[in-house]
């Protein structure tokens, strides 16, 4: 038997890992631009679902955003038909709404894979992000001055609207996503997007990781990732005691008690005061630390000031003690 290239072992041990013991007997669907990563994970995956008795779907995004974009997407959906996936999806999707172009593309690109996913009762979606996207994540949460959440960048599993959200790559650098390809001979789309220095992503991934690498070694990029993990462990352990808190002082009455509010620790507090206002309805989107800085205001810097204003429309006011939504 032919020795297996190192990367593409790689590859596709981190692939059986996300997928052993997965639930449901759906397939599993490959996320894929045709970009190297993605790649590279759909060709591990062809390969290791069959043998742990699933198929492997894929499905790709046109955002129609380039000159080409439809042909790519045609190109990437006719070489997996070919590679044996099914089912294969190419999909359009209209890219608007707020928060620039990049915000907007990857909305509409989630709603439209949770789409097919659903319609397929797919068993989870896999997506290409490696240990390098995390590295850049970290690093875009730090110069946005992001909390713990923030620097936790991306999760290896997520709830994606009650579709499993996989990224097994997390741990496998890009570079082994491009020998694989290599060595596999798959020839990646390279999308014009991650060299477009309009994109802070773009710049980090150009400019700001590789100095950080020449300045501090290779190690940086797994440490950064490191950073990330331990930061998701301690973030998960805070939104639980927050999630206890809030139901106790929730329990106790209508709108939160200023008493209990005020016997948390701070860091508790402000994740109670952001479940809290999202229980309301602020859309997560549009609720900033300044919305939470201004409700643990009324908390603990009480000087009879007038209502918060949260997105979604809701006052809230400390009346008798108490945080409580003012009737509009
Ligand atoms: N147009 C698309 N269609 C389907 N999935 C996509 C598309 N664009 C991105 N993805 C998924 O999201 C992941 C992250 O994409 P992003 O463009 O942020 O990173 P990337 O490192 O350039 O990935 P890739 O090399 O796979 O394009 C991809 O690996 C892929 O799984």
């Amino acid at each position: 038997m032919a020795t297996l290239a190192p990367p593409v072992a790689a590859i596709r041990v981190a692939v059986r890992q996300a997928l052993s013991g997965l639930p449901g007997d759906g397939p599993v669907l490959v996320a894929c631009s045709g970009g190297a990563d993605s790649l590279a994970l759909a060709a591990a995956t062809a390969f290791v679902a069959p043998r742990l008795g699933r198929t492997a779907g894929l499905v790709t995004v046109d955002h129609g955003l380039q000159a080409g974009s439809a042909e790519r997407a045609d190109a990437v959906a006719d070489w997996a038909g070919r590679y044996g996936f099914t089912p294969v999806e190419a999909v359009r999707v209209e890219v608007t709404g707020p928060g620039g172009p990049e915000a907007a593309a990857r909305q509409a690109r989630y709603r439209a894979l949770v789409e097919v996913a659903r319609r397929h009762t797919a068993a989870a979606l896999l997506t290409g992000h490696t240990r390098d996207d995390q590295a850049e994540t970290v690093l875009l949460a730090l110069a946005r001055g992001a909390g713990p959440r923030g620097l936790a960048a991306m999760p290896v599993r997520r709830d994606l609207d009650g579709v499993p959200l996989l990224r097994p790559l997390l741990d496998v650098s890009r570079e082994q996503t491009q020998a694989a390809c290599a060595v596999l001979g798959l020839r990646p789309w390279a999308d014009p997007h991650n060299t477009d220095p309009s994109y802070a992503r773009a710049r980090v991934r150009a400019d700001v990781l590789p100095a950080l690498v020449r300045a501090l070694g290779p190690a940086v990029v797994d440490s950064l990732a490191r950073t990330a993990r331990q930061l998701a462990a301690d973030t998960l352990v805070l939104d639980e005691l927050a999630a206890t808190a809030l139901a106790d002082i929730r329990d106790a009455g209508d709108g939160l008690s200023v008493t209990a509010l005020t016997a948390l620790a701070p860091a508790v507090r402000s994740r109670v005061l952001h479940a809290w206002a999202r229980e309301l309805g602020a859309p997560a989107a549009a609720l900033s630390h300044r919305h939470v800085a201004a409700l643990d205001a009324l908390v603990t810097a009480w000087r009879g000031q007038g209502a918060v204003h949260l997105p979604g429309g809701l006052r809230v006011v400390r009346r008798d003690g108490r945080l409580v939504v003012e009737d509009r």
